[in-house]
């Protein structure tokens, strides 16, 4: 949809209705870890088997999520959000009602295979209706709409408290009821962004420009020291945040499972609002270096106070909380400017085959580092080595946001006879 022809009005529904759509993918997303201890003591799954859950979603787009990218251009933001929305219930259908592991696991799979691409579609539906100013405050809000889902997620044993004391299948149901709802959304965005294309009659989607190998070749350092750092950075947090960390503090800080989960929803809560305005204020300053070496700093700040101290869990929370939202809200706006416009649809498909390769990495060797030791309830100290692994891969991800920091003052220099770019 072409965004210069359509009213303010039209934007802001297609934005609510994309916003309901992220929401219950982010739920969805989210809905393993609450269970993690249930499916471990009802249905015997291991560590690794729960890593793999979350690894699975990863696994297909370490190579899918580029031909999504290209399957976005080719097809539009609106049909593909309504695709992959529809595959995504799909998966989370299988995964509540299925009798085993497997079945779970290929539920898991298929729901992989279709958020991320409806992710891409969902940033794609945010450039096409917004243009200009506004679009960095509606890909922030966006985004903190999502975490809203995942905070939902993490509240849900509190929320649905009935649901989880009969098991781990009702809160899987719950999630598919949410996904029929990001379907219905999608659905309705598709049917207004038709009507909008027929009357604007802007351009085809399958008229954006090709994708073409040697496009990969062609990124600055900068561009790879984020990437490094995105993989890195997102691997902790959702191997950590999304997988282990509820389990980790029922057994290894002794809360109960309504507690665990509702100490890791505040992360997302803060995100929710923090993420636009860590945004705004990054839009404001153009600090995009240090501000994104800040809040990649806190991330191994708060795994050390967590795992080598006995502060109280809300340092450790809050730490996460502000790296969740500062990194995110710069990471995204900065890889805009640090490619060309016309590459970063390809830009963003690389560095998401990257992120989702390191993050099924590290789920699934967090929980086989577990499983080792025989981490539980009984050996807390069993998690020592999970917690160091995600030390040492966030302090990795800090050097990189200190190398592109270091390196803003050349890249300023080249700027200056070039285009602009950040500090
Ligand atoms: N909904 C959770 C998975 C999203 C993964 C996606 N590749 C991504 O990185 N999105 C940006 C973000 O900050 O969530």
């Amino acid at each position: 949809m072409n965004t210069s022809v359509q009213n303010r009005g039209v934007a802001w529904v297609v934005f609510v209705l994309v916003c309901i759509a992220l929401y219950g993918n982010s739920y969805v997303y989210d809905s393993i870890g609450p269970i993690a201890d249930l499916l471990q003591q009802q249905r015997g799954f291991s560590d690794t088997q729960i890593g793999m859950l979350n690894a699975i979603y990863n696994l297909p787009n370490i190579v899918l999520i580029l031909i999504g990218g290209v399957l976005c251009d080719r097809f539009g933001a609106a049909r593909m959000t309504l695709y992959t929305a529809a595959v995504c219930l799909a998966g989370a259908a299988l995964t509540a009602f299925s009798p085993n592991f497997a079945g779970m696991a290929t539920g898991r799979l298929l729901y992989g295979i279709g958020a991320e691409t409806f992710n891409i579609a969902t940033l794609a539906a945010m450039t096409d209706y917004f243009t200009g100013g506004s679009i960095a405050f509606a890909m922030g809000l966006s985004l903190g709409i999502g975490r809203l889902g995942s905070y939902s997620a993490d509240m849900s044993p509190t929320w649905f408290q009935h649901a989880y004391s009969v098991g781990w299948q009702p809160p899987l149901v719950i999630a598919t009821v949410i996904a029929a709802t990001s379907l219905a959304a999608s659905l309705a965005y598709w049917l207004i962004d038709r009507r909008q294309t027929h009357q604007a009659a802007g351009p085809a989607p399958g008229t954006a420009r090709g994708f073409a190998f040697s496009d990969l070749l062609r990124f600055g350092p900068a561009y790879w020291y984020l990437v490094i750092l995105c993989v890195l950075w997102y691997a902790v947090i959702f191997a950590f945040r999304s997988t282990f960390s509820i389990k980790y503090f029922q057994h290894v800080h002794g809360l109960d499972l309504a507690a665990a989960g509702e100490i890791n929803s505040y992360v997302f809560f803060a995100a929710i609002f923090a993420t636009p305005l860590f945004g705004w204020i990054c839009d404001r300053t153009g600090r995009y270096a240090p501000m994104l070496a800040f809040g990649a700093l806190l991330l191994p700040i708060s795994i050390a106070v967590m795992s080598l101290t006995h502060w109280s869990l809300w340092i450790g929370t809050v730490l996460i909380g502000i790296s969740y939202s500062m990194v995110p809200a710069v990471m995204w706006p900065l890889s805009a400017k640090l490619v060309p416009a016309a590459r970063f649809g390809t830009a963003i498909g690389l560095m998401w085959v990257i992120q989702n390769g390191g993050v099924a990495a590290a789920n699934l060797v967090a929980g086989w580092l577990n499983d080792r030791v025989g981490a539980s309830a009984l050996n807390p100290a069993g998690y020592d080595p999970m917690m160091l692994f995600f030390g040492i891969c966030s302090t990795l991800g800090f050097g990189c946001a200190m190398m592109l920091w270091l390196t803003a003052g050349r890249r300023r220099h080249e700027a200056a006879t070039h285009a602009s770019l950040p500090a």
